[in-house]
């Protein structure tokens, strides 16, 4: 089994990646922001205890998103592997996901950074939000606290996976293919 996890800042380019790598490796693509967009659209039990975190740009408490990825690994047995998109997002979450995949048998191959400028990445998300309808992508001063979010509590993810060799970068600011031409090539040579 492989599992990756895509890591880069709000707007870097995850889910368009995603959608790619999930069908050339053959990989189950969990994305945390999607599933809780779902459960928000359906106004499910998680949508009502995610919605207020989300709207604001902040992140949704661990113990919620990390049972509700649980979850919705489990729901895949046979896999040929993950692809997580948007978690872990947290030291707390990653070490959740370090005790709980070896349960099923597997561990996280490698984690894969999408690099880009944090100006980019605003300018990106406020285009996104024209046209995607998420509350967070229209509002800079939400932009701003994903970004502060990401700062505090994801970047020192990247100490975390580097300690262990599993941490690879590649340079998110290029065409859609250069890009996953790039991510192809790390993961290849795994
Ligand atoms: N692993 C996570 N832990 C906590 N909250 C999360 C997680 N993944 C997603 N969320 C919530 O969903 C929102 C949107 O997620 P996502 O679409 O991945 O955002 P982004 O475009 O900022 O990368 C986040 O701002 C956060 O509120």
């Amino acid at each position: 089994m492989i599992n990756i996890v895509l890591f880069g800042k709000p707007g870097a380019g995850k889910g368009t990646q995603a959608e790619f790598l999930k069908e050339k490796y053959n990989l189950t693509h969990l994305s945390t922001g999607d599933i809780f967009r779902f459960n928000l659209k359906n106004d499910t039990e998680l949508g009502k205890k995610a919605r207020v975190f989300m709207d604001n740009g902040e992140l949704v408490p661990c113990e919620v998103t990390t049972a509700m990825l649980i979850d919705e690994v489990k729901k895949h047995p046979d896999t040929a592997g993950f692809l997580f998109d948007g978690y872990p997002r947290t030291l707390n979450q990653a070490e959740a996901l370090d005790k709980f995949l070896p349960t099923i048998g597997s561990s996280v191959t490698a984690t894969i950074a999408l690099e880009a400028d944090d100006e980019i990445l605003v300018k990106r998300l406020l285009e996104r939000g024209k046209t995607s309808g998420r509350a967070d992508d229209q509002d800079e001063d939400k932009i701003r606290v994903r970004y502060q979010e990401y700062n505090e509590k994801t970047a020192p993810l990247i100490g975390y996976y580097k300690e262990q060799n599993k941490f690879y970068a590649v340079d998110g600011i290029g065409t859609i293919d250069q890009i996953t031409e790039r991510l192809t090539s790390v993961i290849d040579n795994l």
